[in-house]
């Protein structure tokens, strides 16, 4: 099954234990662990959830110089998580180098797997106007989505990060093949909070998505486990 990632927001390790609690069975799971908790913990997390067989995406959005993402992306190709992201408006250079950097860690380490890259296209958080305003780009937002995923895809990305609504002109300007991975998922009854560009879960799958990140319609929510079968249900349905 195409996964739905959590994405495990929390300040410390005692409060994903809490938060897991919430589950019976958690092998084969996939969570996000993002720059709160990686940066409050660091290899900690990472063990804990490797310890419970659950798989991991490690979400620290890399953005540096292609030497310094090289060296990076080889240290947490070390930790033998499934996928990590670079930003995409890093460059080709530094697309390629943190592929280096993974390759030569699988390499080193005798690892049966690579991890994987997915470049963050354009935050979901970000609307077409502030783009084009702040960062001056002439595009509308599908067209510099796509842009940036097929620098993505030309450089050794194994997919991207963006919105649900862009899947399907990334699909046709790279390959079926590669991942379009969407975060900005809420429920219909669910707050936006400070993501813009929002898709239901439905829907997303819908528009070929490969896999959606979802943090506080579970987290956040009364009755987590709950949310994440309401989640799963649309998800899978037809
Ligand atoms: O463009 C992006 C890239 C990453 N994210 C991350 O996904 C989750 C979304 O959390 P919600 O609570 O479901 O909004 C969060 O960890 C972000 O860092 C993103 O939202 N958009």
């Amino acid at each position: 099954m195409k996964p739905v990632f959590i994405a495990l927001d929390f300040h410390n390790l005692t409060e994903v234990k809490q938060f897991m609690k919430n589950f019976s069975q958690t092998n084969n799971m996939c969570v996000k662990v993002g720059m709160e908790i990686f940066y409050s913990e660091g290899k900690n997390i990472i063990e804990y959830l490797q310890n419970k067989d659950i798989n991991i995406f490690l979400d620290l959005k890399l953005y540096d110089i292609p030497t310094t993402v090289e060296k990076a992306a080889y240290e947490l190709g070390k930790l033998k998580v499934q996928y990590i992201t670079v930003h995409a408006s890093g460059g080709s250079k530094m697309i390629n180098a943190a592929k280096k950097g993974l390759v030569q860690a699988a390499k080193d380490y005798n690892l049966t797997d690579t991890t994987k890259i997915l470049a963050v296209t354009e935050l979901t958080s970000f609307s077409e106007t502030q783009m084009q305003q702040e960062q001056a780009v002439n595009k509308s937002m599908p067209e510099m989505v796509t842009h940036l995923a097929k620098i993505a895809y030309q450089n050794g990305a194994d997919g991207v990060i963006c919105s649900a609504l862009e899947n399907e002109m990334i699909h046709q300007n790279t390959s079926e093949e590669f991942l379009c991975v969407n975060p900005g998922i809420r429920l219909s009854s669910d707050n936006n909070d400070d993501q813009q560009r929002v898709v239901n879960p439905k829907k997303a799958r819908k528009l070929g998505s490969n896999g959606i990140v979802v943090g506080r319609s579970i987290t956040k929510a009364e009755k987590p486990n709950a949310a994440y079968k309401q989640i799963l249900n649309e998800w899978s349905s037809k």
